[in-house]
């Protein structure tokens, strides 16, 4: 097999979002989680994103797990490794954008890397440097409030630099529309100025298409399901992969078995789907402040579902709002508030595998990762999207046989999205 396009994204549910876009955009795709094993057999694709879970761990561990999937992939033939980042550019001060562009470059003989978050079809955009989520600067977004990263600083070109060691520069749109010359006149300039990553804006997909085309003659980028698309489509206007959206058949075949969600993110749209859920299927709120004070929360899920999941799909949800997350952050810190979390959602989810479940939804990067890795599935195939940037994935070498999955970034999918996936996952 050999890579015509490499991958490593952050989060897993970011990977699946990648994935579908390659996948509709022409580009056979699997999504790995973390480096597979050698002896896993994966299917003859032209694109392979290594999921791994590094969007909120320290920088040094984040830049050794990309270092070593990038050796991976281009073992493999990438000659072009795309760092699937979040279209909200997700991130602290301290990383993770900055730092494992910058080490992924290098380690490629350094160079300009391009960076954007955009993704026109879910409402990213980047103008003058700066995000746009559906109309509303970063900063004033939902994101503000993010549970892990919040973001304060629409400001791309001054986030990325305060997390890199190298000067980031701007492509501006001008220079997009002015075209392929353009950009590489302007590429160079900022080159010859020491800047090592530059941040582009993008607010069509005509415009990833021109950065796609000039991404695809250096060997790094990074950025969202935008720049994937971009990427995608340079390729196949190369001739390289064909043109028709690889097929996803195969991947939906039905499963049967039990079917249940688990949610951890606190979006604003995981909170209004649940609302939605609710008239519809038993949801049960967990009580995350008894859950961190260690009363047995976790059993108690366990055994409400037990109760219900023979009668049809259950939803478990620890998700709440940013002022319940902000008093219960306050008093047992960010990162063991959102480990404990994760690690009762995760608990859950593989209990009602173990259960009979075949068929599961997560909702949230963070908690797909954890829930992911609990049940230690190695690899997945692409089926179609529920909405965009979120696919059906079917399991490949997994140890409880065949099963469905759908991993939902926090602010994707309609209000009704829940029942969507169930209805497409069989
Ligand atoms: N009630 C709560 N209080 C505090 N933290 C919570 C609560 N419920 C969930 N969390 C934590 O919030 C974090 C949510 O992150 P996660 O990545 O899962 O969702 P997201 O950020 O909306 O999704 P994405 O990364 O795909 O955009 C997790 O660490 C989760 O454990
Ligand atoms: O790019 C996005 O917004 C998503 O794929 C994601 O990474 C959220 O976790």
């Amino acid at each position: 097999m050999t890579i015509l396009l490499g991958s490593i994204a952050d989060d897993y549910t970011g990977a699946s979002d990648l994935a579908n876009t390659l996948t509709k955009n022409g580009l056979r795709t699997v999504q790995t989680v973390g480096i597979p094993d050698p002896s896993l057999v994966l299917p003859d694709v032209n694109a392979v994103v290594v999921s791994l879970k590094i969007r909120s761990v320290a920088a040094d561990e984040a830049v050794a797990a990309a270092g070593k999937a990038d050796r991976w992939l281009r073992q493999r033939g990438a000659a072009h490794v795309l760092y699937k980042i979040c279209s909200t550019f997700d991130s602290t001060d301290q990383g993770n954008i900055g730092p494992v562009t910058e080490a992924l470059s290098q380690a490629a003989g350094g160079g300009i890397a391009l960076v954007t978050p955009a993704f026109p079809e879910t409402g990213r955009t980047v103008y003058l440097g700066h995000l746009f989520v559906n109309g509303q600067p970063l900063d004033e977004s939902p994101l503000k409030d993010h549970p892990l990263n919040p973001m304060h600083d629409a400001n791309l070109v001054r986030v990325m630099g305060r997390q890199s060691q190298g000067k980031v520069g701007l492509v501006d749109l001008a220079t997009i529309t002015a075209g392929h010359a353009a950009v590489k006149t302007r590429l160079d300039a900022l080159r010859s100025e020491g800047v090592t990553a530059a941040i582009a804006d993008a607010t069509s997909e005509r415009d990833l298409e021109m950065l796609g085309e000039v991404a695809l003659q250096t060997p790094v980028s990074t950025g969202a399901s935008g720049l994937g698309l971009g990427l995608a489509r340079a390729i196949v206007r190369s001739g390289r992969a064909s043109a028709a959206s690889a097929d996803t058949a195969d991947a939906v075949r039905p499963v049967g078995g039990l079917a249940a969600i688990v949610a951890g993110s606190c979006s604003a749209a995981t909170l209004r789907q649940l609302e939605v859920a609710e008239r519809s299927m038993p949801v049960l709120r967990l009580d995350t402040e008894k859950l961190l004070r260690g009363s047995d929360e976790i059993a108690a899920a366990i055994a409400w579902a037990g109760e219900r999941i023979s009668d049809g799909p259950v939803v478990i949800a620890a998700s709440a709002s940013a002022e319940m997350v902000s008093r219960l952050q306050s008093q047992y810190g960010r990162e063991a508030s959102g480990h404990a979390i994760e690690t009762a959602t995760a608990t859950v989810a593989s209990d009602l595998v173990a259960r009979g479940v075949k068929r599961l939804v997560v909702a949230g990067g963070e908690t797909s990762g954890a829930t992911v890795d609990r049940l230690a599935i190695p690899a997945f195939l692409i089926g179609p999207e529920i909405a965009p940037g979120v696919p059906v994935l079917r399991t490949i070498g997994n140890a409880q046989g065949d099963m469905l999955l759908a991993l939902k970034s926090g602010n994707f999918g309609g209000d009704d999205f829940f029942a969507a996936a169930l209805a497409m996952m069989r």
